[in-house]
């Protein structure tokens, strides 16, 4: 795994591929070439590069083990979501007591991480479904939602990652979600606005309707007053 040199030595890389359309991380062909170990021992290397170049002194006791444990936080804990192996499994069941209403899963906790700084997206998600004859064990849908934060992300895609993931588990249309979340590239640099949140909204199958959106954001206790 070669990496991609740099294009010149300005400030280039913010990507003109925000492709909204396409649900996919934008992942190297060559991505699960090589080992975790062998991930966390190249990021080491490279953040021990970084701090040095900062001008931090490496031998301080305090400073001596932070590039192995950002490498170690990145592959095993942040980004642990880009591998497919560790997608969470999808276990639904037979929906024997006919519950035909919509089901809610709100508030789901939401740690990413904004892939244009690598700074924290903090927030909640809300995922509703209306089963088309099976239903899917409750904690499954906080653990796709884990799964999919785990990477570098935009919230746009994380959005539409989770209900596509849904329809497929679920086998129906019928799946929304909402995420509230702030990202700390804009709260804590840049305009640093520490009150603005962002909000993003996938509506599949029936949720399109009218009446079933606004059903879901009553539940979820959004003011539907202006819709999401
Ligand atoms: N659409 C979208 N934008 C995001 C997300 N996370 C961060 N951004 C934005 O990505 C943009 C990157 O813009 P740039 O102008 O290249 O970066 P910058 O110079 O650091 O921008 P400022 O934050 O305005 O200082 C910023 O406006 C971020 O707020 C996200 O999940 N979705
Ligand atoms: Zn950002």
């Amino acid at each position: 795994m070669e990496l991609t040199p740099l294009k010149d030595n300005t400030d280039d890389y913010y990507g003109d591929t925000h492709s909204s359309n396409n649900p996919e991380n934008p992942l190297r062909p060559d991505a699960f070439d090589i080992s975790s170990e062998e991930k966390i021992q190249r990021i080491q290397h490279h953040f021990r590069a970084i701090m040095e170049t900062l001008g931090l002194d490496l031998t301080d006791d305090s400073l001596r083990g932070t590039p192995k444990r950002v490498a170690e936080m990145m592959v095993n804990e942040l980004f642990s979501g880009l591998d497919p192996a560790n997608m969470p499994s999808m276990s639904t069941f037979e929906n024997k007591y006919k519950y035909g209403e919509m089901l809610v899963e709100k508030n789901i906790v939401v740690y990413s991480t904004c892939e244009h700084h690598f700074l924290p997206i903090v927030g909640r998600a809300h995922i509703a479904y209306i089963s088309a004859g099976r239903v899917i064990g409750l904690s499954k849908m906080n653990r796709i939602v884990d799964y999919f934060a785990r990477r570098p992300q935009v919230q746009e895609r994380m959005t539409k990652q989770i209900v596509h993931a849904m329809q497929k588990a679920l086998g129906t249309e019928d799946v929304a979600c909402v995420i509230d979340a702030k990202h700390l590239c804009v709260n804590s640099r840049g305009i640093r606005d520490i009150e603005s949140s962002t909000v993003t909204a996938e509506y599949g199958g029936r949720f399109q309707q009218e009446n079933v959106k606004r059903e879901f954001l009553e539940l979820i206790g959004l003011n539907t007053q202006f819709g999401v």
